[in-house]
Parts: C-alpha cells; sequence; structure tokens
C-alpha cells in the first residue's frame, strides 16, 4: 500500500517538477497545459491514458477545447505519494517530445 509522502519528501520531489504546482488543500500536484487545438490535446490525453492505466494511477483532469488541466494525487493514500511523482514525470516527458 503506497504512503503519502511526508513534507521533506514531497518538497524534494516537487524541486524535480518546476513545471508543477502544489494544491495544499488536496494534497495533490496540478499543471495545466495548453495545445494548437482540440485534436492534438485529445492525442495527448490519449497518451497520457495509456501510461495511467498501465501504471494503475489515474489523473482526475479535465479539457476545454485545446486546454487540459491535470491534478494529481493518490487516493488510496490520502494525498500526494510516489506514484504522482513517477506519473508527473512521464507527462512532462511527453509533452517536452
Ligand atoms: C482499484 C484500483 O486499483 C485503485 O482504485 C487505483 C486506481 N487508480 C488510482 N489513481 C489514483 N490517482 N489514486 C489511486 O489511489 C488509485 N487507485
Amino acid at each position: 500500500m503506497v504512503e503519502a509522502l511526508s513534507e521533506a519528501e514531497r518538497a524534494d520531489a516537487l524541486d524535480g517538477l518546476p513545471e508543477w504546482d502544489y494544491d495544499e488543500g488536496r494534497d495533490a500536484i496540478t499543471r495545466t497545459v495548453v495545445f494548437d487545438d482540440f485534436v492534438q490535446a485529445f492525442g495527448f490525453m490519449t497518451q497520457v491514458a495509456l501510461v495511467a492505466e498501465k501504471a494503475n494511477h489515474h489523473p482526475e483532469w479535465t479539457n476545454v477545447y485545446n486546454r487540459v488541466e491535470i491534478l494529481l494525487t493518490t487516493h488510496d493514500a490520502g494525498g500526494l505519494s510516489s506514484k504522482d511523482i513517477e506519473l508527473a514525470d512521464a507527462i512532462d516527458a511527453m509533452i517536452e517530445e
């Protein structure tokens, strides 16, 4: 069973995720990505969905046209865990492609 990160672990992890913001209320991280159009945005979401399903760790997200707002937290842990950090890293790699 995955545990929520400690404050120190969280601070260290967030240092490596400069594109993500910390949501204290949810103990989560968030990132908004804007694409050229809906098709690009949905293609990205499809890529993320396959990685998330493989990891059995899923984002909370919204999509409006070319904009995708992503929130990562671990429901089973009641907060931010290493699984969120790993998924955020994978998402960043897809965006940098
Ligand atoms: C039953 C299933 O394995 C669990 O519900 C998984 C699915 N995806 C998940 N995703 C996220 N973000 N947090 C979880 O705790 C989680 N748990």
